[in-house]
């Protein structure tokens, strides 16, 4: 049985039990679903043909993990025929509660393990595969072959479990993380048919919507990496089998995985909008205004004192764009906005112990700079050029460029 379909059912049971008012969709939208429907076909290691990421077979004969996963459709079938009418059979609600169910129930997290997609990291560099057109993906590898190639390599079995959840994909499937730093690379390399490649240059490589989802799976990895022993105790954590929270085996504190809240800020005086470098940054890249929150401080405050900090000017007016966990050099997460101040209070007063360089661009530069698509080499001439595009400063000068665009009477075109 699917564990996602099986714990969906219980759920509703349980549900029921509590007498809970559902609102649903008819059984029959369920029925028909191409994700319920594709989701057999990708746990038994058959290309779907559609979605970013698919599954992966590494040399590996038929198990009964395999034979289970191949029967999965027919009982998808028949737990959807069995949903309520008037249940709303969404896809992702589902997909939630099943994640977290596996985050709380180290049961169901190891069964759902041994029939998952795990993306594998080498001392927390990804595993990357060219594919026929010459781009590249992380391959989702089915478990039962990862733990064949983890056995054919001299491991004692028990590092699968080292795995980290990171989530569920579109076709149902649980997806893992998993280092594996003590076995030597090229060998796995060869098993496995591709390179692991460092982050940050997997971050140039990747075209598709995987980024986030290996920049997810190398900062957990990396907290569990240095996360083993309790801060007050000094005694070890132990880890759950998802790997969301580690427990002091002595004192039982709780640790779950930390992130760092910054701001990042576009600061615009209405007809030009404001960049700066670090001397770190390689050279002519220019990005929008970072910094950490201090403890205690609010988004906005954050925002107006990093502004006033590094380049000494006074924000008018905020508004906020996204969000986006950014893995370099640790885990971050960036809080994206837009900034005004006063076109009559435009000079900056640069604070060059954190700042090489900040200056205003116009329209047309920053049109320039958001077209160089690769870093430039050396020898070339220099150029304007801003982040790539998975970082969040890119959607917040791409955010920028369109609504100028517009408010200076052109056409908006994205790019
Ligand atoms: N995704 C994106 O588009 C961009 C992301 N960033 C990220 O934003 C973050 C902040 O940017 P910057 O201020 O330029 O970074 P930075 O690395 O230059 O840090 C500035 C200072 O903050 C302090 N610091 C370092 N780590 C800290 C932490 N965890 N908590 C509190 N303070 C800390 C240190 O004193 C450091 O010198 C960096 O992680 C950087 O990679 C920056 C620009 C664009």
């Amino acid at each position: 049985r699917s564990h996602c379909c099986k714990l969906q059912e219980e759920e509703e049971e349980e549900e029921e039990e509590e007498g809970e008012e559902v609102t649903e969709a008819p059984a029959v939208s369920a029925l028909s679903s191409p994700v319920l429907l594709a989701s057999g076909c990708l746990s038994a290691g058959i290309r779907a043909g559609s979605g970013p990421v698919q599954s992966t077979s590494v040399r590996s004969g038929p198990n009964w993990f395999r034979v289970a996963a191949m029967l999965s459709p027919l009982r998808i079938l028949l737990c959807a025929a069995k949903c309520q009418p008037t249940r709303h059979c969404s896809s992702f609600v589902s997909r939630m509660r099943y994640v977290n169910r596996l985050k709380e129930d180290d049961a169901s997290c190891l069964a759902a393990l041994h029939n998952s997609h795990i993306f594998l990291f080498h001392h927390l560099s990804p595993l990357l595969q060219r594919t026929e057109r010459g781009t590249f993906r992380p391959p989702a590898l089915i478990s039962s072959d990862v733990q064949s190639v983890l056995e054919r390599l001299g491991s004692d079995g028990s590092l699968l479990k080292e795995s980290v959840l990171i989530g569920c994909s579109e076709q149902n499937q649980a997806q893992f993380c998993l280092d594996v730093g003590e076995l030597d690379q090229a060998a796995v390399e060869e098993e496995c048919g591709g390179n692991f490649v460092e982050l940050r240059k997997s971050y140039f490589l990747l075209t598709g919507a995987e980024a986030p989802l290996l920049a997810k799976g190398q900062a957990l990895l990396r907290w569990h990496q240095t996360s083993r022993f309790c801060s007050a105790t000094g005694q070890l954590t132990l880890r759950n089998q998802a790997g969301s929270q580690r427990v002091c085996s002595s004192s039982g504190i709780v640790y779950y995985p930390k992130m760092s809240p910054v701001v990042i800020v576009l600061v615009s005086d209405g007809k030009r909008c404001l960049l700066a470098r670090q001397s770190s940054f390689p050279r002519g890249m220019y990005s929008a205004l970072a910094g950490f929150c201090d403890m205690g401080e609010s988004l906005e405050e954050t925002l107006c004192r990093e502004v006033a900090e590094e380049v000494g000017l006074e924000v008018q007016s905020i508004s906020y764009s996204s969000s986006q966990h950014w893995p370099f050099p640790h885990s971050s997460f960036m809080l994206g906005c837009h900034a005004t101040i006063s076109p009559a209070h435009t000079q900056l007063d640069v604070d060059h112990t954190e700042l090489e360089d900040a200056r205003w661009f116009g329209l047309e530069e920053i049109t320039s700079a958001l077209q160089v698509k690769t870093p430039p080499r050396r020898g070339d001439p220099p150029v304007l050029w801003v982040p790539q595009k998975h970082a969040i400063a890119n959607r917040l000068i791409m955010e920028w460029m369109n609504r100028q665009r517009v408010s200076e009477g052109g056409v908006t075109s994205r790019l």
